[in-house]
């Protein structure tokens, strides 16, 4: 197979890049969300070493470990650095814990004056082990496999940083966004800046692909209007991925606006992402038709599906295949995996998905 020279030597070849870059293949490269975790026996006795859970995303050795460990067992396509979205707050020097059954909590900003105790100019210094961690990931592992760095985009962070946690309605962020707009704007903003500047260091210490989750893009899903959508979502998002691209030309961001219905056909059409990673109510049909001919797919399998095993997750492994898998196509979750996923139920799904689409 010829290739032509304008594409990098690494694309040559890793999978994942190859489908990035547009390429369609029978047997479409896989890796899943939170692939690395409490799901694995391995995850849970190097996180015992480490104390807390931040403590093992800033410890570069155990980092890089747990990075592997989903590598070595089931051979995924790519590796993603294991570290979380709420490190960018941290990086600003907001105070962010993860306390064991609850979740992360964050020293709450509840307006326009808690703003300036955010500052940028720590970040690359404070988030300095995160990059370590790229770099010795990025030595171990094997020539096939692509290194994927992350963020969370700025509306899903934002809502961590007002909220103070996890939130079922995202009140207090909506309530700041729509009342005190401009403000709200301000925080929306530096978080375009310090997520650019976080994805940036990760493609210097060696990220050769970058994924942003907007895992709460649906608070402002609603029938008519996309008007909130747009401004918090898809605008900031875009600014990103446009930062991006001119400091890094050749790096594909993969964006994952969950949840958004068909306002998805937005992102794919305006957020200049490479490729998209559907959720599990994207319709597989409407995918294929409307999205694919655009860039590529990554997605979709019900994470409940993994922990069920079985028939179903043959059933719509297959499907998923044989819908998306003859476009340009990388086979994902809809969403994190699940802790109480069955270990052997994942390597079930490596060996289909290594079988390939029906012709
Ligand atoms: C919203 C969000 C967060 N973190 C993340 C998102 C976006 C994706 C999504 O929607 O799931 C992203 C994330 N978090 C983690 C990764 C690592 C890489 C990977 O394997 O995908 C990634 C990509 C590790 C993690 N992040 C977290 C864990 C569990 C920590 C533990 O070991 O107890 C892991 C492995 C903790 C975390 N981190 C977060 C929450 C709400 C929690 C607590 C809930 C939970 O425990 O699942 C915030």
């Amino acid at each position: 197979m010829s290739l032509t020279p304008s594409v990098p030597s690494s694309t040559r070849e890793k999978p994942l890049l190859r489908v990035l870059a547009g390429e369609r293949r029978r047997c479409p490269p896989f890796w899943l969300m939170r692939q690395a975790g409490r799901y694995l026996p391995e995850y849970r006795a190097t996180r015992a070493q480490a104390g807390s859970f931040l403590d093992l995303c800033f410890t570069p050795d155990l980092a890089t470990e747990v990075t592997l460990q989903p590598i070595r067992r089931y051979g995924m396509d790519a590796a993603i650095l294991f570290s979380d979205i709420l490190v960018v707050p941290l990086g600003l020097g907001q105070t962010v814990s993860f306390e064991e059954g609850r979740g992360p909590v964050l020293e709450p900003l509840r307006g326009a004056s808690d703003l300036s105790r955010l500052e940028l100019g720590g970040q690359r210094e404070r988030l300095a082990p995160v990059y370590q961690t790229v770099r010795q990931v990025k030595a171990a592992l094997p020539p096939a496999v692509a290194m994927i760095g992350f963020a969370g985009a700025p509306w899903t962070v934002a809502s961590y940083m007002v909220e103070g946690g996890s939130s079922r309605d995202f009140a207090i962020a909506k309530r700041w966004a729509g009342e005190e707009t401009e403000s709200f704007q301000r925080l929306i903003d530096l978080l375009v800046e310090a997520t650019v500047d976080h994805l940036s260091a990760q493609v210097e210490a060696g990220a050769e692909v970058l994924q942003i989750f907007d895992s709460w893009a649906n608070a402002w899903v609603r029938e008519k209007s996309s008007t909130a959508l747009r401004r918090w979502c898809l605008e900031p998002c875009r600014q990103i991925i446009a930062k991006l691209k001119a400091r890094h030309p050749t790096v594909p961001v993969i964006l994952f606006p969950r949840a958004v219905g068909p306002h998805i056909a937005l992102f794919a059409k305006e957020s200049g992402a490479a490729a998209l990673s559907l959720d599990e109510g994207v319709p597989l049909a409407w995918a294929r038709a409307t999205l694919q001919p655009m860039l590529p797919l990554q997605g979709n399998l019900p994470p409940r599906l993994l922990v069920e095993g079985g028939p179903a997750l043959e059933a719509q492994t297959k499907l998923i295949l044989s819908e998306l898998g003859q476009g340009p196509f990388i086979f994902n979750l809809g969403h994190g995996i699940l802790p109480e996923t069955p270990p052997e139920h994942v390597a079930a799904l490596a060996a289909m998905i290594r079988e390939g689409s029906p012709a």
